[in-house]
């Protein structure tokens, strides 16, 4: 998979006939999902690459400063993702108040006619433009004046919920995680840096400051650390700065090191915490 980075600057971003999907993807949900394999499915069928344009920052966080937005993903592991999705060329757009001032049809003249984007897909809710002006409908309507193929993909839901990365963040935020995998389709994930030892087999953690960690409690979790597979338990505090202690079954690790955690269930604390060194 190539990776583009973007800025408004550029003009034509392909010569090369592709279909792009767009939106910003928090996660790879499974709507985002459904989303991206029909993308694949017609860039198959029409032999031309299967493009994604996804934005750097969120939104939010330059037209909200809404500063503390918090992730289900950090970009390197969402280009992780698309490459396993079967993306051919990830764009990745700055999002900047320049780039957020551009009118729907503008963003449409520029990366859409003039980029060779013979086919666009979005989901029933995408919005794109100065004050999120543009929509679907837009879309639709010069699809059909200038000739550029479009797919909006219905509404994926579970028991009648919109899947979301909103609601994702919320299951994580509040500990649900046992919820996470019907609307993920995996479970939530995340990498930490391995801060300090303490003894036995427990180590003290830290997320990256933009991704999140469920709400105080005891986990079941996955380790990943490396080619090694382990599992253990994860055990946040109630106060935030307080340490957070992962206990590995094959504590075989170094200081610096960074492994991912995958959140299971919520676990039973059995026994007290051994948290000095
Ligand atoms: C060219 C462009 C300009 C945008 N300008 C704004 C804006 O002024 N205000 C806003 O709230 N969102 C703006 N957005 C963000 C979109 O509303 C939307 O969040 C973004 O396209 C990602 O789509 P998604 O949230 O469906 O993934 C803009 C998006 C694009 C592509
Ligand atoms: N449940 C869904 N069903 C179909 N399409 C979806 C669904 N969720 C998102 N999409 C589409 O996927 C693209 C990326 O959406 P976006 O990143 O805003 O996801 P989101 O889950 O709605 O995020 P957030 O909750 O942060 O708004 C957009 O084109 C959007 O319309």
């Amino acid at each position: 998979m190539e990776v583009v980075n973007l800025t408004h600057l550029d003009e034509q971003i392909s010569k090369q006939p592709h279909i792009m999907a767009i939106g910003f993807f928090d996660g790879v949900h499974l709507g985002h999902q459904e989303l991206l394999n029909h993308a694949k499915e017609l860039a198959k069928k029409q032999n031309v690459l299967f493009t994604v344009m996804t934005f750097s920052p969120h939104p939010n966080e330059v037209l909200k400063g809404d500063t503390d937005h918090k992730y289900l993903m950090t970009l390197p592991e969402k280009k992780k993702k698309m490459k396993a999705m079967g993306v051919d060329k990830l764009f990745i757009m700055e999002f900047d108040r320049t780039f957020a001032s551009l009118l729907p049809a503008d963003f449409i003249q520029k990366y859409i006619l003039n980029s060779n984007t013979r086919h666009v897909v979005v989901g029933f809710d995408f919005t794109f433009g100065f004050k999120a002006q543009g929509n679907t409908q837009l879309l639709r309507m010069q699809s059909k004046k200038s000739g550029f193929g479009l797919s909006v993909i219905p509404k994926k839901t579970y028991m009648e919920e919109k899947i979301s990365s909103t609601l994702i963040r919320g299951l994580v935020q509040e500990g649900d995680i046992d919820l996470v995998p019907y609307y993920l389709g995996s479970n939530y994930e995340v990498n930490v840096n391995i801060l300090q030892y303490k003894i036995n087999r427990n180590v003290v953690v830290q997320p990256n400051d933009k991704s999140i960690f469920p709400s105080h409690g005891s986990y079941i979790v996955k380790v990943n650390h490396g080619t090694k597979i382990s599992y253990g338990k994860f055990h946040r505090r109630p106060d935030s700065n307080d340490d957070n202690i992962l206990e590995f079954m094959d504590p075989v690790h170094e200081y610096g090191d960074i492994c991912s955690i995958e959140f299971i269930s919520k676990a039973e604390v059995t026994e007290s915490l051994s948290v000095s060194n």
